[in-house]
C-alpha cells in the first residue's frame, strides 16, 4: 500500500491547495474545482485498489455535492466547512502516513538487489474481531498467515494495538446467522471511527436487508452471507490486495484547435487521466503506436480530413480495431451523428463538453476496453496471466533484462494432482489450484510475472534477482505449500509441488529459458517430486 505513484501524491497536493483557495476566497468556481480534484483522486485510489481510502473520498464527495447545485450557497457556512475540512484532513493524513520516512526506507529495501527473504513479505495486517477461542478466528488467522498476511485476533471489547490502520478488519459474530447484537454494532462503529480507511468485512450476515443496512451504516464495506466458508473470505481479502498497479488511463486527442485541446486536457488531468494531443490526423498512427492510448478523442472536422475518415482508416489496422473512439463536434444533426457512429465511432459528444461528462464517458469507455483486454489475457479460475500472455510477458522481461540484467524463470507443477481430483473431486482440485495462485500472489512482488501455464502448471519470472536468492524464495514457498491445508468434505488434505528453474545468462531467449525450466521440472518429478531443480 505504500507504493503510491506520483500522480496520487500530486492529486492530493492539488486537492489541499484547492480547498485552501476556496476557504480564502469562498467562490463557487473554486469549490467546483475542489470537488473535481476530489473526484480525480477517488478514481486514482480506486485504480490502486485502496477501497478504504476510496470510501473516505466518496463520503467527502457526497458531502461536497450537496453544495453543488446552488451558487448562492457559497461561501458555505463555517460549521459545514469545518466538517469538510475534518474529513479532508483524515484523507490527507492517511495518504501522508504512507509516505513517512520509515515506509520510504522499507520501499527501498523491498526493491534493493540482494534483499533478504524478509523484504519480500509485504506488511499487510488483517485484524480479526471475534470472541476468544472462536474456531473460525484461529483457522482464518492460520490461512492468512500462509498467504503472507499478518493476522491479529482481538476480542469484541478490545482494540488493535497499533495506530497504523490495518488493511482489513473481519468481524465474526458469536452466533452464526443472527442479526449482529447492539454491542457488536457499537464495536464496529468505534473501529470505523478509528480506522476510516480500512476495509471492513462482516461475516455470517443473515440475508435480510435490515441487518445489511444496519451493518453498512455502522461502517461495513462487505457483508459476507451466512454459510460462506473461511476460504471465501480469504478469497475476497486476496482480491482486495490484488494491487497490480494499473497504469494511468491514456487518451490521445486529435484536435486542431489549441483552445479546445487546453480545455480537454485540463478536464482529463483533473480526473487523473493522462493525455497527449496532436493537431494533424496524419500523425495519428505514429503517435498511437508509441503512446499506446486507451481511447481517442477525435475532432469531427479538421483541415486534412474528417474524424470519420480517420476512424474508418484506423479500424483497418488490427491493433486499433477495438480502441474506443469518441467524437467531439459542435454537430447537432442527429443523422450526421448516427452516420459517424455507424462508421466506427463509439460515442458522440457535443462541444463544448461538460468536463464531468467528458471524464466520465472517457473512463467508462476505457474501463470496458481494459476489461475486454484483461479477460483476453487472464485466466478466469485464478486471475493469473494466461498461457499466451505469460509467454509474451517473459519475452518482454527478457528484453528489458538483456544484455547484463538478471531474470529467473521457474515452472511449477502440482504433484500427483490427478489423484486429488480423482479422490476428492474436481471442485477441491480447483481450490488447490487457486490456493497455489494465492500463495504465489501473496509472496511475490507486484512486478513479478505469475501465470497459469497449463492445468496445474504455473510459470513465474523474477527480474533483478540472483538465481540463488530466487531459489531460496521458491524453496520457502514450496515448504509452505506442502504444509497448507486444503479443505474437503471429510477434512483437509495436503499436497506438494515440483519446480524447475532456469536463468540468465545461461539461457538467453524466452523459449530457451522456459524449455530449460520445463526440463528441470521433469527432472524434479523424476527425482521424487516436492523439490526444486535448477537447470
Ligand atoms: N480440478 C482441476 N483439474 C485440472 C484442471 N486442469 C487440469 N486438471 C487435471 O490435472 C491433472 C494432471 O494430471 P497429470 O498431468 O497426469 O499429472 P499429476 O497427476 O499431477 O502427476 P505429476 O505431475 O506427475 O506429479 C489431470 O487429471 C487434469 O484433468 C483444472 O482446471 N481443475
Amino acid at each position: 500500500m505504500s507504493n503510491f505513484p506520483n500522480s496520487i501524491v500530486a492529486l492530493a497536493a492539488m486537492l489541499e491547495r484547492g480547498w485552501e483557495s476556496y476557504r480564502a476566497q469562498g467562490e463557487f468556481d473554486l469549490f467546483v474545482e475542489f470537488t473535481l480534484s476530489l473526484n480525480g483522486l477517488t478514481e486514482q485510489l480506486h485504480r490502486q485498489h485502496l477501497p478504504g481510502l476510496v470510501r473516505a473520498c466518496q463520503e467527502l464527495e457526497n458531502t461536497a455535492l450537496t453544495f453543488f447545485a446552488d451558487r448562492e450557497m457559497h461561501p458555505i457556512p463555517l460549521d459545514q466547512a469545518i466538517a469538510i475540512e475534518r474529513k479532508l484532513s483524515i484523507i490527507l493524513g492517511e495518504l501522508r502516513r504512507h509516505e513517512t520516512p520509515a515506509i520510504l526506507a522499507r520501499r527501498v529495501l523491498d526493491t534493493a538487489e540482494g534483499n533478504t527473504g524478509e523484504g519480500w513479505k509485504q506488511p499487510r495486517r488483517v485484524v480479526i474481531v471475534a470472541r476468544d477461542g472462536h474456531p473460525w478466528s484461529a483457522s482464518l488467522a492460520e490461512q492468512l498467515g500462509f498467504f503472507g498476511f499478518t493476522p491479529e485476533a482481538i476480542s469484541w471489547d478490545a482494540q488493535p494495538a497499533s495506530e497504523e490502520p490495518p488493511l482489513a478488519i473481519t468481524f465474526i459474530p458469536d452466533t452464526e446467522g443472527r442479526a449482529y447484537p447492539p454491542a457488536a454494532i457499537a464495536a464496529i462503529v468505534a473501529l470505523r471511527t478509528r480506522f476510516p480507511t480500512s476495509y471492513f468485512y462482516c461475516l455470517s450476515v443473515p440475508s435480510n436487508l435490515q441487518s445489511i443496512v444496519l451493518l453498512q451504516r455502522a461502517g461495513a464495506d462487505a457483508c459476507v452471507p451466512v454459510g460462506n466458508k473461511v476460504s471465501d473470505v480469504l478469497s475476497r481479502i486476496l482480491d482486495l490486495v490484488e494491487m497490480h498497479e494499473q497504469e494511468m488511463h491514456r487518451v490521445l486527442i486529435v484536435e486542431d484547435s489549441a483552445t479546445a485541446v487546453a480545455h480537454i486536457r485540463r478536464s482529463l488531468s483533473q480526473h487523473g487521466i493522462d493525455s497527449r494531443a496532436i493537431n494533424d490526423p496524419r500523425q495519428l498512427l505514429e503517435v498511437a503506436n508509441e503512446y499506446r492510448p486507451d481511447a481517442i478523442l477525435m475532432d469531427m472536422y479538421m483541415p486534412f480530413c474528417t474524424g470519420v475518415e480517420v476512424t474508418s482508416a484506423l479500424r483497418q489496422i488490427p491493433e486499433f480495431q477495438a480502441l474506443p473512439v469518441i467524437y467531439l463536434s459542435s454537430e447537432t444533426d442527429i443523422v450526421q451523428q448516427v452516420e459517424a457512429l455507424r462508421l466506427g465511432g463509439d460515442q458522440f459528444l457535443t462541444k463544448p463538453v461538460n468536463p464531468i461528462i467528458l471524464a466520465s464517458v472517457v473512463k467508462t469507455k476505457i474501463e470496458r476496453y481494459r476489461e475486454m483486454l484483461y479477460s483476453g489475457q487472464h485466466d478466469s479460475l485464478t486471475g493469473l496471466l494466461n498461457h499466451s500472455t505469460s509467454k509474451s510477458q517473459v519475452e518482454r522481461l527478457l528484453q528489458a533484462a538483456l544484455p547484463d540484467g538478471e531474470l529467473v524463470v521457474a515452472m511449477i507443477d502440482i504433484d500427483r494432482f490427478k489423484m486429488v481430483n480423482d479422490t476428492y473431486g474436481h471442485p477441491v482440485g480447483d481450490q488447490v489450484i487457486r490456493s497455489m495462485a494465492w500463495l504465489l500472489r501473496g509472496r511475490l512482488r507486484n512486478t513479478d510475472l505469475i501465470g497459469r501455464y497449463g492445468g496445474e502448471e504455473f510459470i513465474v519470472a523474477l527480474a533483478d534477482i540472483e538465481p540463488a536468492h530466487a531459489i531460496r524464495l521458491l524453496e520457502q514457498i514450496r515448504e509452505d505449500f506442502s504444509q497448507l491445508p486444503h479443505a474437503h468434505a471429510q477434512g483437509t488434505l495436503r499436497t506438494t509441488f515440483s519446480c524447475g528453474v532456469a536463468a540468465l545468462p545461461t539461457y538467453r531467449s524466452a523459449s530457451a529459458l522456459i524449455g530449460a525450466a520445463d526440463d528441470a521440472l521433469l527432472e524434479a518429478k523424476r527425482a521424487g517430486r516436492n523439490r526444486i531443480i535448477s537447470a
